[in-house]
This record gives C-alpha cells, sequence and structure tokens, in this order.
C-alpha cells in the first residue's frame, strides 16, 4: 500500500482491510466522476488504492460517525431526564401521540435539533480534525506554522472553551434556541466544527442531520428508554479516530 493509504488509515489497518474487501466486491468505480470538492478525479489518475481510500471514507465517515453519535445523544439524555421530558413533549405537540414521525416532521423539532448540537459539542465524532498542512510559512499570533507542517484541529477542546461558550461543560441544549449562527455545520462557526471547515468540511452534513433527527424522534416517540436495572451511567469517553462511548451504552426502550 502506498503513502496515501497509510497516512489516511492510520490505526485502522483492520477496518481499512474490511473495507477494502467491501469496495472490491461492489466494483466501485470513482473514475471520471466529481468528488466532494469538485474535481474530476480522472484527472488524478486514479489508482486502485485511491479507489479504496474514497470508498473507506465514505462508509467509515458515513457509518461510525452517525452511530457513536447517537449513541451519546441517548447517553445525555438519560443522564438527563428532564432534557428527555422536553423532547418527549416536542414530539407530542409536532407530531402528536397516534402518528409516526414522517420527513415533514423533521424540521419543526427544534428542541430535539438543539440536543444533537448540544451532544455534538460535547461529543465531536472527531476530536481532532484530518490534519491540515500550509502551503506557506504562516505566522499566527506569536507562532510560525512551517510550510508543510502538519496541523491539527483540536475541536474537542475548542467547543469546550470557557470564552466561547457558558458553562462548556454542562449539558444545556437551550443555549443553541434561537441561534442559527451558533449552531451552523458548514465551518463558519469556528467554535463549533463537528462537521469540520473549509474544503474538506463533510459532504455528508444534509443527509447526517436528517438521519440523525429522523432516528432520534422516532425513537423517542416509539419508546420509554430506561437503564437497566441497578446501573449506572458512565460518560467516560474512549479517544480514538472516532470518539466512543468508554462503556458501550446499555439500554431498555419499553413501547409507548
Ligand atoms: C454524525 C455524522 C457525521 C459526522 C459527525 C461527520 C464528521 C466529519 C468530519 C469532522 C469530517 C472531516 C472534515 C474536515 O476535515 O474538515 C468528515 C469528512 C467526511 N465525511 Fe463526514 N460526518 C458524518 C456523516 C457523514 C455521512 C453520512 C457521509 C456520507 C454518506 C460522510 C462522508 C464524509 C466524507 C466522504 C468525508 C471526507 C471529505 C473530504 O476529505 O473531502 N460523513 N466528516
Amino acid at each position: 500500500m502506498g503513502n496515501y493509504v497509510q497516512e489516511r488509515s492510520w490505526s485502522m489497518g483492520v477496518e481499512i482491510a474490511k473495507v477494502i474487501e467491501v469496495g472490491v466486491a461492489l466494483g466501485v468505480d470513482f473514475n471520471g466522476k466529481e468528488d466532494s470538492i469538485g474535481i474530476t478525479i480522472a484527472q488524478k489518475e486514479v489508482e486502485d488504492e485511491n479507489r479504496l481510500v474514497e470508498t473507506n471514507d465514505l462508509l467509515l465517515g458515513g457509518t461510525h460517525s452517525a452511530s457513536t453519535t447517537m449513541e451519546w445523544i441517548m447517553a445525555e439524555l438519560l443522564q438527563h431526564p428532564e432534557t428527555m421530558e422536553k423532547a418527549c413533549k416536542e414530539l407530542e405537540e409536532v407530531v402528536g401521540k397516534d402518528n409516526i414521525v414522517e420527513e415533514f416532521h423533521i424540521s419543526k423539532l427544534h428542541y430535539l435539533d438543539a440536543i444533537i448540537k448540544e451532544t455534538f459539542r460535547l461529543h465531536p465524532a472527531t476530536s481532532l480534525l484530518v490534519p491540515r498542512s500550509p502551503c506557506t510559512t504562516q505566522n499566527i499570533s506569536e507562532y510560525t506554522i512551517p510550510k508543510g507542517s502538519r496541523v491539527f484541529l483540536n475541536v474537542w477542546a475548542m467547543q469546550r472553551d470557557p470564552e466561547a461558550w457558558e458553562n462548556p461543560l454542562e449539558f444545556q441544549p437551550e443555549r443553541f434556541l434561537g441561534d442559527a449562527e451558533k449552531g451552523d455545520y458548514h465551518g463558519n462557526n469556528y467554535s463549533f466544527l463537528p462537521f469540520g471547515s473549509g474544503r474538506r468540511v463533510c459532504p455528508g452534513i444534509p443527509l447526517a442531520e436528517k438521519m440523525i433527527l429522523y432516528v432520534l424522534s422516532t425513537l423517542l416517540h416509539s419508546f420509554e428508554w430506561n437503564l437497566p436495572q441497578g446501573t449506572t451511567l458512565d460518560l467516560s469517553e474512549k479517544f480514538g479516530l472516532v470518539t466512543k462511548m468508554q462503556e458501550p451504552l446499555i439500554a431498555i426502550p419499553i413501547a409507548k
């Protein structure tokens, strides 16, 4: 495997191997198509390994981040029953007890949207953004960043910065209500970058945004959730390419 694959895969050897198998089986061919920033991939003389890396980005980028985020949202809601109650009340008002959640309800679920944003703030799936590398030497404040150096953005720390966020360690979805700029997903607010920023910003934002809101609203509208009797919740994090819960969440659904 070439350097490109090694750099992008970091410690994910096993996962990459699985994705490569899937990519080959699917016969994925990105040749001649445009990638997320509009470059015709054919111009880059796509080699096999590049195609596999694109497949890897799509499969891993679109699955682990969303499922891990769902787990964190449910954990935070179980930890904050009053927030769970408010979310269920919003669902009752917008969807109604005897209906099922449908796509047209999604844009009206402002409190649920704020819950998702607050979870992204405290538990960004990608704590360290993929490294950037300046093409020229740059001076920022008292720092000199030499051309070609690798710069990691610590989104986890930025989103808990007390200068940018009031009570940064508290789970308070209300902070996002009525302030669209604060919760902007497209990387324009540098205190909130759950999907990255700039030319490599996540191309899956519209899908992820709808998918998470849809799944969450259905889970809360259809079931009441509890921890198994006699257990407590552990919100410790396990740092990795995707920051997961140290102990996977176990929750019991009871049909409403
Ligand atoms: C909760 C859901 C998701 C989160 C938190 C997330 C987060 C991210 C982040 C932080 C990046 C790096 C951006 C940067 O470096 O500036 C990224 C890149 C990427 N994401 Fe997502 N993502 C999610 C869902 C998805 C979905 C659903 C897809 C596709 C179906 C997707 C596809 C990608 C791809 C292909 C890249 C690489 C873009 C590039 O390097 O040009 N992601 N994502």
